[in-house]
């Protein structure tokens, strides 16, 4: 059944509807362990209360050195294609994917960055908002897991410190046996803890956890917006009932004493 609240447009696919909370990769690097919904997220979804949640846009901040395959990825779960020949994005470019979690319309604003240092300065302009960072590396490649923390780090240095999700994703795994894949794996996945990150392998070429890896994005994205909606909203209604608070925020300063004091006065 579609949710009452599906903003104009045509459905969301089939795969893009969550019901139950996606699972990690590994429970090594994960950010969440659980397995369902916070119970608070799902009475509000049932109740369809959530309220401007699936209005909004969340944004998603893909970067990592050149040639990793940031638009692959991205093209793959975005457009469900893959290209051999290499196209280096210049700037950035960002896509526009609709899901529906548990009854609520939901939406990521995926942005692809370029790698290339040229561009770096351009891209950096866009990390701002980011709800999510996903860093990506090159499974084949040591070097460019080594670079992810410089990644990282320029990202956050453009958000509020704890406000996003951080994701470090292996990528091209396609081309490594599955011996070779676990071994690269042990060094990324103790990089991902040191960066209070969750780990996926994946690969773009045969879209192996492709779709399950951004179900979890999705997902701990909006379970996050929920959370905090519920708690602006609360907060709201406590300086509703709260006549000091609303008060000291709409003063300006130098007439708030003499405001603080008259309602003092009058209660
Ligand atoms: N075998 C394999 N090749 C891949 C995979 N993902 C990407 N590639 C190839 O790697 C090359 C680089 O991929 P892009 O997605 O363009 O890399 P990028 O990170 O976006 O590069 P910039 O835009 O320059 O930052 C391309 O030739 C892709 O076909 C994968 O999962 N497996
Ligand atoms: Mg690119």
């Amino acid at each position: 059944m579609r949710s009452s609240l599906t903003p104009l447009g045509p459905p969301v696919s089939r795969d893009r509807i969550i019901t139950s909370f996606p699972k990690w990769y590994t429970p090594d690097a994960c950010l969440q362990l659980k397995e369902h919904f916070h119970g608070q997220v799902s009475s509000t979804c049932q109740s369809r209360n959530t309220g401007t949640v699936g209005l909004r846009l969340s944004k998603v901040v893909v970067v990592g050195d050149l040639y990793v395959g940031k638009t692959s990825l991205i093209h793959r779960f975005c457009k469900n294609v893959f290209d051999r020949d290499y196209k280096a994005t210049i700037g950035v470019d960002f896509e526009i994917e609709r899901f529906e979690i548990a009854g609520i319309p939901y939406s990521l604003q995926i942005w692809d960055t370029a790698g290339q240092e040229k561009f770096k300065c351009i891209a950096s302009a866009y990390y701002r908002g980011a709800q999510v960072i996903i860093t990506a590396f090159d499974l084949t490649d040591v070097q460019t897991l080594e670079h992810t923390r410089q990644w990282l780090e320029d990202a956050l240095r453009e958000n509020e410190p704890g406000s996003c999700f951080v994701f470090l994703v292996g990528t091209k795994k396609d081309l490594l046996s599955g011996a070779a894949c676990e071994q690269a794996e042990v060094e990324a996945v103790r990089l991902a803890s040191e960066m209070r990150a969750e780990y996926w392998s994946v690969s773009a070429k045969t879209g192996e956890n492709v779709k399950a890896f951004f179900s979890r994005v999705a997902a701990l994205a909006f379970e996050q917006s929920i959370l905090q909606d519920l708690e602006r909203r609360s907060s709201a209604q406590l300086q509703v009932g709260d006549g000091d608070l609303i008060r000291m925020e709409e003063s300006p300063p130098e007439t708030q004493e003499s405001k603080t004091s008259s309602s003092l006065g009058c209660c």
